[in-house]
């Protein structure tokens, strides 16, 4: 086979790429329909290592199979940003202690005709325990994976919600997937000096030890808030401006 020739076959298949992969493409709206009919996540772990084997056992030569894999990936990967755009999602709302998440996520659900949930209150009802004993008896780590499972619950068996997270929920990075996988990440910025002049510091936990210590606690979160979100949304003037913020930087279908 010369160049020509060569080139003529790789022009030949990747026209049956192509429509085989719009096919695909229409199959995976389908699917998004039903899964928001029916309640259910994107994204499933499970049966995404079950599509990967599956289609890797197709592979003849072992010395592709690597790149095969990755070109399965990168389907699966695609197609959960497709449905992503076609479909309602959970907008999570993350951000320092203090910072609004609560009073502008209960605003917003309203606004949107959305369900809402406080996570530390989903918690604190799901182990009849309050927050701060859970993380003075039970530890830090202990809350967090609470937090991931409250969060899983939520994805997994309720219609697209906004959700108001605890300040330190983005600490775990099984979590913060978790949200990215399944919805709109929107971090809700105040400044510090607003944050202190609002809070009642007795009712917080972790704000209760000093002034610098939040302070400290915004320097090293700060970074990871940026990282994390989808948007960065300024909590500064009032609570319906802020709604009126992010409803305008959600993407259409969230909308
Ligand atoms: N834009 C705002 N204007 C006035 N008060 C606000 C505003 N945003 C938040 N607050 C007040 O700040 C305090 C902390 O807000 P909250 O929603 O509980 O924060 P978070 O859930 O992020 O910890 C509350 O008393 C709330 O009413
Ligand atoms: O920043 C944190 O690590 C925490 C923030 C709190 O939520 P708020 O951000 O709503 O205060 C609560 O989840 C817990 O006390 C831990
Ligand atoms: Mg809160």
């Amino acid at each position: 086979m010369n160049l020509q020739e060569a080139r003529q076959k790789i022009d030949a298949i990747d026209k049956e790429l192509v429509k085989t992969f719009e096919e695909r493409l229409k199959v995976i709206l389908e699917i998004a329909r039903i899964k928001e009919q029916e309640n259910i996540s994107i994204y499933e772990p499970q049966r995404e290592q079950e599509v990967l084997a599956k289609t890797l056992s197709y592979v003849e030569s072992s010395e592709l199979k690597s790149y095969v894999s990755q070109f399965v990936e990168s389907i699966l990967d695609i197609s959960k940003t497709c449905q992503k755009q076609h479909m309602q999602q959970h907008i999570f709302l993350i951000g320092m202690p203090g910072a609004g998440k609560t009073t502008v996520g209960k605003a917003l659900a309203q606004h949107q005709g959305m369900e809402f949930y406080d996570l530390d209150a989903v918690i604190q009802e799901k182990t009849g325990k309050s927050i701060q004993n859970i993380i003075i008896y039970d530890g830090e780590e202990a809350f967090r994976n609470d937090e991931f499972e409250a969060i899983t619950d939520i994805v997994n068996h309720k219609m697209p919600a906004v959700i108001a997270t605890g300040g330190g929920t983005v600490l775990s990075e099984d979590t913060v997937n978790l949200m990215r996988e399944s919805g709109f990440v929107v971090f809700i910025h105040r400044d510090v000096t607003q944050i202190l002049d609002d809070l009642d510091m007795e009712i917080r936990p972790l704000l209760k030890e000093s002034i610098e210590y939040i302070f400290r606690l915004y320097e090293e979160r700060y970074p990871l808030y940026e990282k994390v979100c989808h948007v960065k949304v300024q909590n500064a003037s009032t609570i319906a401006d802020s709604v009126e913020e992010i409803v305008a930087a959600l993407p259409n279908v969230v909308r």
